[in-house]
């Protein structure tokens, strides 16, 4: 609730705050293989959007196309003020440092300390840097904020192999904030959890997203949980967009086309 004194903007004035991803007519392929096809996508700050579709529809692809991993051959992406298709000298790692990502797999560096591997997400905005020369005590007290903010600071001086597989998330997800970002990228982060697990990061990164106003992309492949996390759902199918509508109005029949052999109205199976 929000009071005179408070300064925040609540969710709700956050999710009509402009966009910060925009993605209009995304064609994207590899050699004369097309992979996106038309895909159209707003990331405005304060929600979160899951990506559904079958095992090769898309997703990672439409994620990597907000970076500049993957070959865009046409329609434009903006991500926070920089024309991906068109980027300046420079502009590439100030995109990827205003982008923290979650993946899968976690990839901490096993050995080291939780504490530094959150460090490490400081890198990307300073760019190369010799690890040994250690880190500022600013760095390091960021780092236990967000340590804290995932609720994990105990932990903070265990080796990173200690973690179980939903803390090493949550050390993963700590490691993106320290990056300041203004997006956030999760590449089906839950994939590797249980269910319980799953249902607990999820609830972080949504808490990220309404809290921080950060707003989040996330790809899974569980629907229920989809439906139960996110405020927007965007389907793809063989690469088209096949549902873009929020969570609680979808259309169930268009869902269950992102699954099916046929799809819902499309056959394009040879694509
Ligand atoms: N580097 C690449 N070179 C050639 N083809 C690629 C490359 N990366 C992805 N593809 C193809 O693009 C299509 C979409 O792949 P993508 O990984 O984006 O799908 P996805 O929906 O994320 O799948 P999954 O759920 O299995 O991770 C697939 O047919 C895949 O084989």
């Amino acid at each position: 609730m929000s009071t005179p004194t408070q300064t925040q903007p609540t969710t709700a004035e956050l999710r009509q705050a402009l966009p910060l991803v925009t993605v209009r007519g995304l064609d994207v392929a590899y050699g004369d293989q097309p992979v996106l096809s038309g895909v159209n996508l707003d990331l405005r700050p304060g929600e979160m959007v899951a990506l559904l579709g079958a095992s090769g529809s898309g997703k990672s692809t439409l994620m990597k196309s907000l970076t500049g991993f993957a070959p865009i051959t046409g329609g434009s992406v903006r991500v926070v003020g920089y024309d991906v298709t068109n980027l300046l000298r420079g502009e590439l790692q100030k995109l990827r440092s205003d982008v923290g990502q979650v993946f899968q797999q976690f990839n901490l560096i096993p050995r080291m300390s939780v504490l530094t591997n959150v460090l490490t997400g400081a890198l990307h905005a300073a760019g190369p840097v010799n690890l040994a020369g250690g880190f500022s005590g600013k760095h390091r007290k960021l780092a236990m904020h967000y340590l804290d903010r995932v609720g994990i600071a105990h932990k903070a001086k265990d080796p990173a192999r200690s973690l179980s597989g939903g803390q090493q998330q949550r050390v993963a997800i700590a490691r993106a904030l320290m990056q300041q970002p203004r997006v956030i990228l999760a590449d089906e982060p839950v994939a590797s959890l249980d269910p319980k697990l799953a249902d607990s990061v999820l609830e972080l990164l949504r808490g990220i997203a309404t809290e921080d106003g950060i707003p989040v992309l996330v790809s899974l492949h569980v629907l229920p949980l989809a439906l139960a996390h996110s405020d927007r759902i965007v389907g793809l199918r063989h690469g088209e967009m096949l549902v873009s509508a929020p969570t609680a109005r979808l259309d169930a029949a268009k869902l269950a086309g992102l699954y099916s052999q046929e799809g819902a109205n499309h056959d394009d199976d040879g694509a």
